[in-house]
């Protein structure tokens, strides 16, 4: 049975926040992902995508590092990248998240556009509808942490203050 609860005779006014959902880099909000076509510049060197780096950290070899930077496309990277059959740095763990902030401040900060579209979010929770993954997405069942969604919110605010 659905019950509606009426506060002085009236529906309640509950505010909700907004939601940003994204994952396919055709949608909407899809600049967030990281695979989107948004190269940036770390150590040197440029990177197509943010994929393309972050699957590179996960290895010490530079030449493996290298391989990925050349591939034509961001799937190609994650591929290689989550391969192990190539030797994963034994800290990776400890390092990934801060890899990913900074790839992602570098992200937003080179690009104008896509840097606007994040601060316009304004306080929407940001939510990475990646179905398998349970670290940077949500998951299938929403029990995911959503590391991503988390780190655009916490870059958002830094970029936001910036911009007042
Ligand atoms: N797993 C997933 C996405 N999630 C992305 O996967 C990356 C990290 O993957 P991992 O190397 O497993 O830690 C990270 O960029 C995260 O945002 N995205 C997608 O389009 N498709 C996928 O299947």
């Amino acid at each position: 049975m659905k019950t509606t609860v009426l506060l002085n005779g009236k529906q309640p006014h509950i505010c909700l926040p907004k939601l940003v959902l994204f994952y396919d880099v055709n949608g909407t909000y899809g600049a967030f992902s990281n695979l989107a076509p948004y190269p940036i510049e770390q150590d040197g060197v440029w990177w197509p995508t943010v994929e393309h780096h972050f699957q590179a950290q996960k290895f010490h070899e530079p030449s493996l590092r290298e391989r990925i930077r050349q591939l034509p496309f961001a799937e190609q990277a994650a591929v290689m990248g989550r391969s192990r059959h190539f030797l994963l740095r034994p800290d990776w763990e400890d390092v990934k998240y801060e890899i990913m902030r900074r790839a992602l401040y570098c992200k937003f900060t080179t690009h104008a556009p896509i840097r606007e579209l994040l601060i316009e979010t304004g306080e929407a929770l940001i939510i990475e509808d990646a179905r398998d993954d349970y670290c940077w997405g949500c998951g299938r069942d929403g029990s995911g942490r959503n590391m991503l969604g988390l780190l655009l919110m916490e870059l958002r605010t830094v970029l936001q203050q910036r911009e007042r």
